[in-house]
């Protein structure tokens, strides 16, 4: 099976997406969404927590071959990025949103030296604002970021444009078509489950899907 259906597949086993259309989640970006997928849940599962990692591996030697550090953004990109650098021998570092305002009052927690080759690595992207706040970060410690991997994309348009206005590279494991095409497949979401998400994705920023389902 090709990663982005078993990693997508792995999601749906272990309950990670959760749909509340009646109760919407906030976003770290402040959008409204039917919809949640809790990337942390994997810690909980020694198997795909291989999965993710065999796939994240697989996915930086073919997009960022010459990586020479694993960072993460703080907080739900750390143990992906730990479980990485560990598989790959490289060294690890993290990233806070912002410096610490106490004790050494770092932004960077670990090593980024000038011109080191840095993947930044975060659990998810929704509008890519969390992720480039660290790879702006990494560059300001003068490092080369070849990019950024994630476990998860909804694809947002919005997203796109971050990345190209930021001519930040982006490469991850599975995306929310995938995900949904899969759930449809496997009798997991109902149809008019799929048509109240289909009204929120054409425009997640408009609240008017919430406004429509009551
Ligand atoms: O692409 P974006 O619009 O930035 O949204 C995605 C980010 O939001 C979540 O983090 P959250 O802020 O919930 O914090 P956490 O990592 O500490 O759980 C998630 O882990 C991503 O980092
Ligand atoms: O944008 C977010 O904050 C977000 C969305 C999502 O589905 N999962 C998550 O952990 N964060």
């Amino acid at each position: 099976m090709e990663n982005n259906k078993l990693i997508a597949q792995d999601l749906l086993k272990i309950n990670a997406v959760v749909l509340s259309p009646d109760d919407p989640f906030t976003w770290a970006s402040g959008i409204k969404s039917p919809v949640y997928c809790d990337n942390r849940l994997i810690l909980a599962y020694p198997d795909v927590r291989v999965d993710v990692i065999d796939a994240f591996v697989a996915l930086i030697k073919e997009n960022y071959p010459a990586a020479e550090v694993i960072a993460g953004t703080a907080t739900a990109g750390i143990p992906h990025a730990a479980l990485i650098a560990e598989a790959m021998g490289l060294p690890m570092a993290y990233i806070r949103s912002s410096a610490k305002s106490h004790g050494r009052k770092k932004q960077i927690e670990g090593i980024i030296n000038p011109r080191q080759k840095v993947v930044v690595i975060d659990d998810l992207i929704s509008t890519g604002g969390s992720v480039l706040t660290a790879v702006h970060a990494a560059e300001e410690a003068g490092a080369d970021v070849l990019g950024v991997a994630a476990i998860f994309t909804y694809q947002l348009p919005q997203a796109s444009s971050n990345f190209k206005e930021e001519k930040v590279s982006l490469a991850t494991l599975t995306d929310f078509e995938t995900l949904i095409h899969l759930a449809e497949e496997q009798g997991k979401i109902s149809g008019a489950q799929l048509e109240q998400l289909k009204l929120w994705y054409a425009d997640p920023t408009s609240e008017d899907w919430c406004a429509q389902k009551q």
